[in-house]
């Protein structure tokens, strides 16, 4: 059973969003328009769409970093006006002082709390044996796997016990075997405080093995297409999961939604026809990392470069 508390006020609540930003030649850019999206405390939400759609820019506006240009953006019920401290983060790059030791690295987000070290050297060393790094304390992050990077930047995630957890594409620079072990430690380690999460993924398959819901944004300016509920019993090993018949078919239901943004963002930075015919076969999950990571040939040639917001 996935034991999400979807009666209660949600834990993150996208409502009319729609975020602008100037371009550098004077124009507006629209990256998100009328986005709604809720995310019940303890819940699973995995978001794919096409490149370009704004699954970043979403994370930007739950977290605080940006202010959306219209719309409403809510932490259990309250209005995001700066960064939350209840909010943990997990990007594709790691976020690890490279002068430090793994040790000191997880420790850093308790020191920065204002917790004693005694105590934060306690709570990163008890962290680091949750995500099997015993031994491993006084190595500088180059000296480790990536995989081992990985579980480091969990455990720094994770000390601060997050009530709201954003994940940014945090495995996709893993080779598949590592990256489906270190999903397996996520799970694992998720059902231990039940933050709320939101994970943003090129791969399908690996949103599907992880989620209570996936949803499906358009091509930009991003909006909500299609959310799924996700019904495969937990706890889940992602190796097996993907073998289960019902995995297949909701694989199937959601790859239909997500095609047609995938061929339409292609479209639009190859600057080709959209309507075009294009093979449009559904890719089976083992391809899923490359048939929804669809490295379409970076941006349009109007997208803007420059940090401006537009209010
Ligand atoms: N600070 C900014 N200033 C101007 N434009 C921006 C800014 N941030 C994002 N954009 C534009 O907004 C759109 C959405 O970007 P975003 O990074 O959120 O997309 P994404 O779905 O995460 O992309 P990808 O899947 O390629 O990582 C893109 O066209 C991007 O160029």
């Amino acid at each position: 059973m996935n034991a999400t508390t979807t009666d209660a006020v949600p834990a993150i609540e996208l409502r009319g969003v729609t975020q602008r930003f100037r371009t550098p030649s004077g124009g507006v850019h629209t990256a998100l328009h009328d986005l709604d999206m809720t995310v019940a405390p303890g819940e699973f939400c995995a978001v794919v769409g096409p490149t370009g759609c704004g699954k970043s820019t979403t994370l930007s506006l739950i977290s605080g970093l940006k202010a959306a240009s219209a719309g409403r953006t809510l932490l259990h019920g309250e209005p995001v006006t700066s960064l939350d401290r209840r909010v943990g983060f997990m990007f594709q790059t790691d976020a690890a002082f490279p002068w430090r030791t793994v040790l000191d690295n997880v420790a850093a987000g308790p020191r920065f709390r204002g917790v004693s070290r005694r105590d934060a050297v306690a709570g990163a060393r008890d962290w680091l044996r949750r995500v099997g790094l015993s031994g491993f304390e006084d190595r500088l992050p180059h000296q480790l796997s990536g995989g081992m990077r990985k579980r480091v930047a969990l455990a720094q995630t994770l000390i601060n016990e997050p009530e709201i957890l954003l994940m940014d594409e945090p495995f996709s620079a893993l080779d598949v075997q590592t990256r489906q072990i270190v999903q397996d430690e996520l799970l694992g380690l998720w059902e231990l405080t039940r933050p709320a999460v939101v994970f943003v993924t090129h791969d399908l398959e690996e949103a599907i093995a992880l989620a209570d819901k996936v949803v499906v944004l358009t091509v930009g300016p991003g909006t909500v297409k299609d959310t799924f509920t996700i019904d495969l019993p937990r706890p889940r090993r992602v190796q097996e999961i993907r073998f289960d018949a019902r995995f297949v078919a909701l694989y199937e239901r959601i790859w239909t939604s997500l095609r047609d943004e995938v061929r339409l963002a292609y479209a639009r930075s190859a600057g080709a026809d959209p309507g075009a015919p294009t093979k449009d076969a559904t890719p089976s999950p083992a391809t899923a990392t490359t048939a929804t990571g669809f490295s379409a040939p970076s941006e349009p040639a109007t997208t803007p470069s420059d940090d401006a917001e537009v209010h």
